[in-house]
């Protein structure tokens, strides 16, 4: 059976009666948060008439701040902040809610800060004119400093995320470097290599665009091996694709296809432009070399409707090959359809 009506109407009875007087009594003895009432004096001209024994065990004796003005009692800022809450309260003549924060005194009188959640409602004379304000503070204290504690523990895990995220994407960067690139030159690995050169003939071939590939051979580099060490040979393989890069231009795609060849993908370059490179190439390493090295090489052009790379990759191979077989030290071109007339 529902017995919620009944009650209601118990309790209404009982505020009615002579004894809801003691049950206001014991709410106000017993109620866990503050409870105080402030008589209003003037505009900005309050007294504290009474607390509650919850204010009164934070706040020190009951004797410590009833009868006191706020600014007797609280020292400036938290009294301006108080008696300005209080003054708009009699201003708008209806309960207000806030959150206030200030500086007290504790019973053993050391200062102390606190936070509260403040309800203040105007009571009215008979005359109607506002007579007292009736305020219920809740404290938030613990709340907010548990909260400003998660707040930070928060910024400490967003930190320690970014960090790691920022190591993963180091590391991501390192191993998609090393996933890309020949680990001895530095310039893209064969793999990648023709990944990207498929990616840039299919381009060149929506865009009827020139492009040319070229492929170079270092000449007689056993020799160095064997002369001068392993060493020497690597030492001239990072030399040379050093110098490979300086002189191509930064959109040519520059990879190891294997041992001691290189291949260059020149893309919007015509047979002559990358004629001209292998050329400026060839004289940049004979400037740069002390031990004299020599490069053969093999340049073939896109013909008109080639999209696919391995007949490109054949050709340029045969090319350098007839430039070993032709004493080496030399670059062999070749080319068919427009951009043989353009030759
Ligand atoms: N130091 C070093 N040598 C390498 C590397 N990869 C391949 N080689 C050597 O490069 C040499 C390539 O020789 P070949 O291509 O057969 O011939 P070559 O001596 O260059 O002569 P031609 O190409 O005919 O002019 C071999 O001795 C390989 O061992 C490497 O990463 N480092």
């Amino acid at each position: 059976m529902d017995t919620t009506p009944e009650l209601r109407t118990d309790i209404l009875r009982l505020l009615d009666s002579s004894a809801g007087i003691l049950f206001v009594k014991h709410l106000w003895e017993h109620f866990p948060e503050h409870m105080f009432i402030i008589r209003v004096e003037g505009p900005e001209d309050f007294i504290i008439e009474a607390v509650n024994p919850a204010q009164q065990a934070t706040l020190g004796h009951e004797t410590a701040c009833v009868g006191k003005r706020i600014d007797e009692l609280l020292s400036s800022p938290t009294a301006d902040d108080v008696i300005a809450n209080y003054s708009r309260c009699v201003e708008e003549g209806k309960p207000i809610r806030y959150e206030e924060k200030g500086i007290y005194i504790g019973p053993d009188g050391a200062h102390r800060s606190g936070h509260w959640l403040t309800l203040l409602v105007p009571i009215h004379d008979r005359s109607g004119k506002i007579s007292h304000l009736f305020g219920v503070a809740q404290n938030l204290t613990e709340l907010r400093l548990a909260r400003q504690a998660l707040e930070r523990h928060n910024l400490e895990l967003e930190r320690r995320v970014a960090e790691r995220t920022a190591e993963l994407m180091e590391v991501n960067q390192q191993l998609t470097h090393l996933a890309t690139h020949d680990y001895l030159t530095n310039t893209y690995n064969r793999r990648h290599l023709v990944h990207l050169a498929e990616i840039e003939l299919r381009r060149s071939h929506r865009y009827d665009l020139p492009l040319c590939l070229m492929m170079l051979d270092i000449d007689d580099f056993k020799t160095i091996n064997d002369h001068n060490g392993h060493a020497a040979g690597d030492a001239a393989l990072r030399e040379i694709a050093d110098i490979v890069i300086q002189t191509v231009r930064d959109c040519d795609l520059v990879g190891r296809y294997g041992g001691d060849e290189f291949l260059i993908m020149m893309p919007e370059t015509t047979l002559s432009g990358a004629k001209e490179t292998a050329e400026r190439l060839c004289r940049a390493l004979q400037r740069t070399r002390e031990v004299r090295l020599t490069l053969s090489i093999g340049i073939t052009a896109r013909e008109p409707g080639e999209e696919l790379l391995d007949p490109l990759v054949q050709r340029a191979d045969e090319l350098l090959l007839r430039a070993k077989r032709q004493g080496r030290n030399r670059i062999e071109t070749e080319v068919s359809g427009p951009e043989a007339k353009r030759q």
